[in-house]
């Protein structure tokens, strides 16, 4: 079985971070693991507190998988500050695993910070030199890049600049434009469109999540690039058609609505 790694914070209300991690992981029929950076006490609504996990705990735990287990791919998600970008900066150049797909995490949905905005000179000096591919959305790249971004021209810029800062391929997710739901690829040659309807929903709650560890799935599982991102593609848009009403807020997307309409996985036992 491919092993697939998530670095990344913990939600505890389940729909992103390392839950939305293992669950698309488990979806994918890979094998999971987690490396929690922070705790994050959070729900659909808001966040509440975060408590990072000491660097050399981070490190060990880094340690504990790859002297043991081995990865196809790993998953980057939120890390919070300066010191827990270096901790896993430091292993990834020690263990430099294949298929490193980094989501620069900045804000969860409901607009509250997930990074130290002084973080941000670590995190492109450190951390997007590390990635086989990156996955902005929309502030984020506009974050990065200082390029305003309002239209697909404005992406493809925003992913050059990025690219041209030392990152193999940038990833421009727009799930914060309007209209079609577009997210550009840039590989230093060409751009790629991945394109699907726009679904009308606020259950968007943990959907860069989702569709990066797809990516990084797809990619241990040996689909190239292209064919990764388009499956991830497909497999989120289907998680937010079926997203789920859970919490007062941003609900979650749903990442077993395929296997369970193909009565692989589901026994619904009700009691009442
Ligand atoms: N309402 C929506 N309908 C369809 N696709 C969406 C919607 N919102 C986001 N997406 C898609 O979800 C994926 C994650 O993008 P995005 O929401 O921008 O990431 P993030 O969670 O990092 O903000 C992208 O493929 C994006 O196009
Ligand atoms: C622990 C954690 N990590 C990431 C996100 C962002 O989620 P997304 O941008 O996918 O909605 C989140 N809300 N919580």
């Amino acid at each position: 079985m491919e092993k697939v790694l998530t670095i990344a914070g913990s939600d505890c209300s389940g729909g992103a971070g390392i839950q939305a991690d293992l669950k698309t992981f488990a979806a994918h029929g890979v094998y999971g693991m987690s490396v929690i950076v922070s705790v994050v006490a959070e729900n659909t609504s808001r966040v509440i507190d975060i408590q990072d996990v000491a660097p050399e705990m981070i490190e060990k735990q880094i340690d504990a998988v790859f002297e043991d287990i081995g990865v196809d791919a790993v998953k980057v998600g939120m890390l919070s500050q300066p010191c827990c970008m270096k901790a896993v900066a430091r292993k990834l150049k020690e263990y430099k695993p294949q298929n490193v797909v980094i989501d620069p995490v900045m804000y969860a949905k409901n607009g509250c910070p997930l990074m130290n905005p002084s973080a941000i000179d670590i995190l492109i000096h450190e951390i997007l030199p590390l990635a086989d591919v990156l996955t902005p959305n929309i502030p984020e790249a506009e974050r990065i890049s200082g390029i305003q971004i309002n239209s697909a021209e404005d992406m493809e810029q925003g992913a050059k600049y990025i690219y041209d800062l030392g990152v193999k391929n940038v990833l421009v997710k727009g799930g914060h434009a309007v209209g079609d739901a577009l997210d550009i690829l840039y590989d230093g040659k060409q751009f790629y469109y991945f394109r699907a309807q726009r679904i009308n929903t606020k259950n968007t709650h943990g959907t860069g999540c989702t569709y990066s560890s797809a990516i990084a799935s797809n990619l241990s599982l040996g689909f190239d690039l292209q064919e990764a991102v388009r499956r991830a593609k497909e497999y989120v848009t289907t998680a937010i058609r079926h997203s789920l009403a859970i919490g007062k807020g941003c609900g979650p997307t749903h990442h077993f609505y395929d296997l369970y309409q193909n009565g692989l996985t589901k026994t619904i036992i009700k009691n009442n």
